[in-house]
């Protein structure tokens, strides 16, 4: 399915529509199923959900939030991505944080990967692959989204879910990152992306036909809906824009 794209002026618009938009999804899936099941990535989208979220109105006993990659390093480490979530959202909301489900950076990155299966199957039991109601997913610059990046034997993987990577090329080195497999299972997959450095990625992720697809590219829901959120600076090669 082609991927629908909204684009707003500010970064500032696209974190409130974005956000308007997940809270949407979730109060649907809550009312028909009795939970939302999201997973969350770091960097710039951390921020915009954690500056929209709050606002929103839902209930937010029914969330289950899993991290679609997430940095092997303590939690009070300022790479940590389960602390921003902790601070700027779980706790902001009154959320019960048994709710959102971090990775142990406790153990060594491999047992990690795995501990992080088994939470997930926390709510998603049995063997089948799970479907996320709504994986929220950021790219990096060179292209990256979860922790697959460009030229990585992880974007190959077609067993695992979850797995470890040691040698990410953006620091830090080790991580903990789901894999194509789940996240191209999802019902919905959403991506917000916004400035001036993200343009060209956005472009050749969105109009490129390339041999080799970016790993952001290779985000293709098979069942399922693919949005962009972008920024007018974000949005600016676009030819069909
Ligand atoms: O390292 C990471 O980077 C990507 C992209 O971050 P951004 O700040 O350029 O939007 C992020 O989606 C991922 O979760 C994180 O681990």
């Amino acid at each position: 399915m082609a991927a629908r794209i909204v684009i707003g002026e500010t970064d500032t618009e696209v974190a409130s529509t974005l956000c308007d938009f997940v809270v949407d999804k979730a109060n649907k899936a809550i009312k028909e199923n009795g939970q939302f099941t999201v997973g969350v990535s770091g960097g710039s989208l951390a921020k915009f959900l954690c500056k929209g979220l709050p606002k929103n109105t839902t209930d937010w006993s029914k969330w289950r939030i899993f991290f679609c990659d997430e940095r092997h390093v303590p939690y009070d480490n300022p790479e940590c991505t389960y602390q921003i979530y902790l601070s700027g959202l779980v706790r902001k909301v009154n959320m019960a944080e048994s709710n959102i489900f971090p990775i142990n950076p406790d153990l060594t990155v491999e047992e990690a990967a795995n501990d992080y299966l088994k939470k997930i199957r926390t709510v998603f039991p049995g063997d089948s692959i799970p479907r996320f109601d709504m994986l929220l997913l950021g790219m990096g610059p060179d292209g990256h989204t979860c922790s697959l990046f460009p030229g990585h034997p992880l974007l190959q993987e077609s067993s695992k879910i979850v797995v470890p990577i040691s040698d990410s090329p953006k620091p830090p080195p080790s991580r903990v990152t789901m894999t194509y497999p789940i996240i191209n299972n999802c019902a919905c997959a959403v991506f917000a992306s916004c400035g001036a450095s993200k343009a060209e990625m956005v472009q050749r992720v969105l109009e490129g036909n390339e041999k080799s697809p970016l790993p952001a590219a290779r985000v293709q829901p098979t069942n399922g809906e693919l949005v962009w959120f972008l920024d007018k600076a974000a949005a600016a090669n676009l030819k069909a824009h």
